[in-house]
C-alpha cells in the first residue's frame, strides 16, 4: 500500500462570494504522476494553489496534508523543499539569467545569506541540462522565447529536488519534442519515488499519467488510473462528448469528434 503523498477533506474556495470548489476529497499515492483536467473555468488551477497552500484572495475551508501532516503545520521553508511549484503564466525576476532563476529553486535548502554550495550548483546544473535550458544559461529571461522560458521555470521546479511537484499548464509554450522531454522528465522523476500533479489541456498527454482527475464546475467527477474505461468515459462525458479517447500504437490518444 502506497503511502499518500497529498489528501484533502472537504476542501472548499470560494472567491468575491463566488464558490469555485465544492467539497472536494482527495488522496494521492506516492509515486504516482495525476494528471487534472476538465473544461475552461473547472477549477483545475484552483484546486492545485489550494493543495499547495498558495490560494491567496480566497476563503477556503477543509483541511490539505502533505505527505501525512496537515500542510498548515509545516514551517515555510520545510514545506518550500518537500513541495515545488510550477504555475502558469509565472511572472519571474525578468532581468536575472536563466541560471539564477533557477538558482531561485535552492532557496530552501540555504541557510539564510549562505552563497550557494556545490550541491546547489550541481542540483542546478543536473535541472538546467535535463530541460535542455544549460545552453541559455546566462542569458535574462526577458530575452527568451516562451518555450525556452517554460524550460528555465521547469528547471526552477525540478532544481528543488521536492518530494512532490505541483505544474500548473507545464507545456504551455512547448514544442512536440519538448513536450515529450517533459514526459520523460515526470516519468523519471516518479520513477525515483516522486509525486507529480500536473494541470493540463493536451488530454493525449494528460492520458500517459497514472491518475487522471476529472474536473468538472467545481467538483471532481472522477478520479481513477487513466488506462480505465471508466476514466474515459469521464473524459468524454465532461468535454460533452466533442473528444473521444481511442487507443492509437498501444497509446491513449484524444480525438477530436468532428
Ligand atoms: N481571483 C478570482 N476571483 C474571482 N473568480 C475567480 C478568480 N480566479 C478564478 N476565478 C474563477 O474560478 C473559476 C475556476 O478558475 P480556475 O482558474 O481554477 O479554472 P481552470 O479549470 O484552471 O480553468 P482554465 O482551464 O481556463 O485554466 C473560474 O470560473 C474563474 O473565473
Amino acid at each position: 500500500m502506497k503511502e499518500i503523498a497529498v489528501s484533502a477533506r472537504q476542501i472548499s474556495a470560494s472567491m468575491q462570494n463566488n464558490a469555485i470548489l465544492h467539497g472536494i476529497d482527495l488522496d494521492l499515492p506516492q509515486g504516482r504522476w495525476t494528471s487534472v483536467v476538465g473544461p475552461n473555468g473547472a477549477g483545475k488551477s484552483t484546486l492545485l494553489k489550494a493543495l499547495a497552500g498558495l490560494l491567496r484572495h480566497a476563503r477556503v475551508q477543509g483541511q490539505v496534508a502533505l505527505l501525512g501532516r496537515p500542510l498548515a503545520e509545516i514551517p515555510a521553508r520545510e514545506r518550500a523543499r518537500q513541495l515545488a511549484w510550477m504555475g502558469q503564466n509565472e511572472s519571474a525576476a525578468e532581468d536575472l539569467p536563466a541560471y539564477d532563476i533557477a538558482m531561485l529553486g535552492r532557496l530552501p535548502h540555504r541557510p539564510w545569506m549562505a552563497p550557494p554550495s556545490s550541491a546547489d550548483h550541481a542540483a542546478v546544473q543536473a535541472a538546467l541540462r535535463t530541460t535542455q535550458a544549460w545552453d541559455w544559461r546566462d542569458r535574462p529571461l526577458s530575452q527568451l522565447s516562451g518555450g525556452e522560458r517554460q524550460r528555465v521555470l521547469l528547471a526552477r521546479a525540478l532544481a528543488v529536488q521536492a518530494s512532490v511537484t505541483f505544474m500548473d499548464e507545464p507545456l504551455a509554450n512547448l514544442d512536440p519534442p519538448h513536450q515529450t522531454d517533459w514526459l520523460h522528465t515526470v516519468r523519471s522523476l516518479v520513477a525515483a519515488g516522486g509525486t507529480v500533479v500536473s494541470v493540463l489541456h493536451e488530454i493525449s498527454i494528460a492520458l500517459q499519467a497514472d491518475d487522471m482527475l476529472v474536473m468538472a464546475a467545481g467538483r471532481i467527477a472522477h478520479h481513477g488510473p487513466c488506462q480505465d474505461g471508466a476514466t474515459h468515459a469521464a473524459l468524454e462525458q465532461v468535454f460533452e462528448r466533442r473528444i473521444q479517447v481511442r487507443q492509437i500504437d498501444g497509446m491513449w490518444m484524444a480525438l477530436p469528434r468532428v
